[in-house]
């Protein structure tokens, strides 16, 4: 049919019954969405954009990059003790792409708006004659002036992670024709891990709790510790013999995968939390692991063996 694939049929079809009845959302025949504060919190607010080729693969399935997109901005709004609350969406739509990849699209956000409570509240369609881009402003609640940030530790902090680290980065390698002896399940993790990160929105109130700084890792544990260090002016030291690891991994570096990428690879959305003993000791309870000490000074530290290494790469930058 004519028109179905065209800027306000697809809307249509497609975006308004991610919408739903939101009176923020107006129905997605406005100009703006508007959000209403909630008494006692702060309205809280990221944005990240994915890029054909440069966040994900193009023969990702399109529901599965619907639900990263939705995942990756939420997991820094849950490593900052906020409660997710809903998002503008934005797509540029390559010129001639079908219909059929709109809608598996919007099916996977269906998919993760239900499983976080998360609505479309509105956003923008435009179309490229580059790649398929993607991005979402995403909005959550904290309580008032308690937003967790990246310049809270304070020297004598533990370092904590939320699971498992290198793992997304292993699955695009094995995506990539990497590790190929590996077995079928460890694959089918790594590769899981890569298309659809896992925001621990139910760890949101324990970090926000117990934590002085938090943030997610997004561009490597080394590289996000660096930008928690800065912005906190402490120095920390990690340990990489206490970064936790998945069998899969373990695996992979058997077949020659270098312990050093898996904390440097990138795309974890894990979180990252410094926090006092006491606090640690809620997070360890809560399924947190240890991984270092933030000490006075700056930058970042990598120890194995109670030796430095010295790191040729520390992370994902762009440009
Ligand atoms: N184009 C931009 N315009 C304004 N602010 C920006 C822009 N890009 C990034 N920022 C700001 O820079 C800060 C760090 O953003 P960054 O994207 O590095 O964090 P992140 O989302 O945690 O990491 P990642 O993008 O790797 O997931 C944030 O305050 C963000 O709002
Ligand atoms: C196809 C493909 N190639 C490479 C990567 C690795 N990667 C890309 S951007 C990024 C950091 C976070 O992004 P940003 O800082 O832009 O939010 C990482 C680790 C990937 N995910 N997919
Ligand atoms: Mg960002
Ligand atoms: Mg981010
Ligand atoms: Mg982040």
């Amino acid at each position: 049919m004519t028109g179905d694939n065209s800027e306000f049929s697809v809307i249509d079809r497609l975006f308004k019954p991610l919408a739903g009845l939101t009176a923020e959302a107006r129905g997605l025949i406005d100009d703006v969405a508007v959000l209403g504060a909630r008494d006692g919190y702060d309205l809280v607010v990221t944005t990240d954009a994915m890029v054909e080729g440069v966040h994900f693969l193009s023969t990702d399935p399109l529901d599965l990059v619907a639900r990263k997109l939705l995942r990756v901005n939420i997991s820094d709004l849950v490593a900052k003790g906020a409660d997710p609350y809903g998002y503008q969406l934005l797509t540029a739509w390559p010129k001639g792409m079908a219909y059929e990849g709109k809608e598996i699209f919007a099916a996977g956000l269906r998919v993760d708006q239900d499983e976080f409570d998360f609505d479309l509240f509105g956003g923008d369609t435009v179309s490229t004659d580059g790649p398929l881009l993607l991005a979402i402003t995403a909005f959550g609640h904290a309580p008032t002036g308690r937003t967790l940030s990246r310049a809270g530790a304070r020297v004598g902090d533990r370092v904590l992670v939320g699971g498992y680290i290198g793992d997304a980065h292993l699955g695009l390698r094995v995506l990539r024709g990497e590790f190929d002896d590996l077995s079928d399940a460890h694959k089918a993790h790594l590769i899981r891990a890569y298309r659809l990160p896992q925001p621990r929105d139910d760890m949101a109130d324990t970090v926000l709790e117990n934590a002085h700084a938090s943030m997610d890792i997004s561009d490597g544990l080394i590289a996000d510790a660096t930008h928690l260090a800065k912005a906190s002016a402490v120095r920390i030291v990690i340990d990489l013999d206490r970064v936790p690891t998945s069998d899969a991994a373990r695996a992979a570096m058997v077949l020659g995968a270098d312990a050093v990428d898996l904390v440097t690879g990138g795309d974890d959305y894990q979180m990252l939390c410094t926090a006092s003993a006491a606090g640690a000791k809620v997070l360890i309870a809560a399924g947190f692991v240890e991984v270092g000490r933030c000490e006075a000074g700056e930058g970042v530290d990598l120890i194995s063996n109670g030796q430095v290494l010295e790191l040729e790469d520390r992370g994902w930058v762009h440009g």
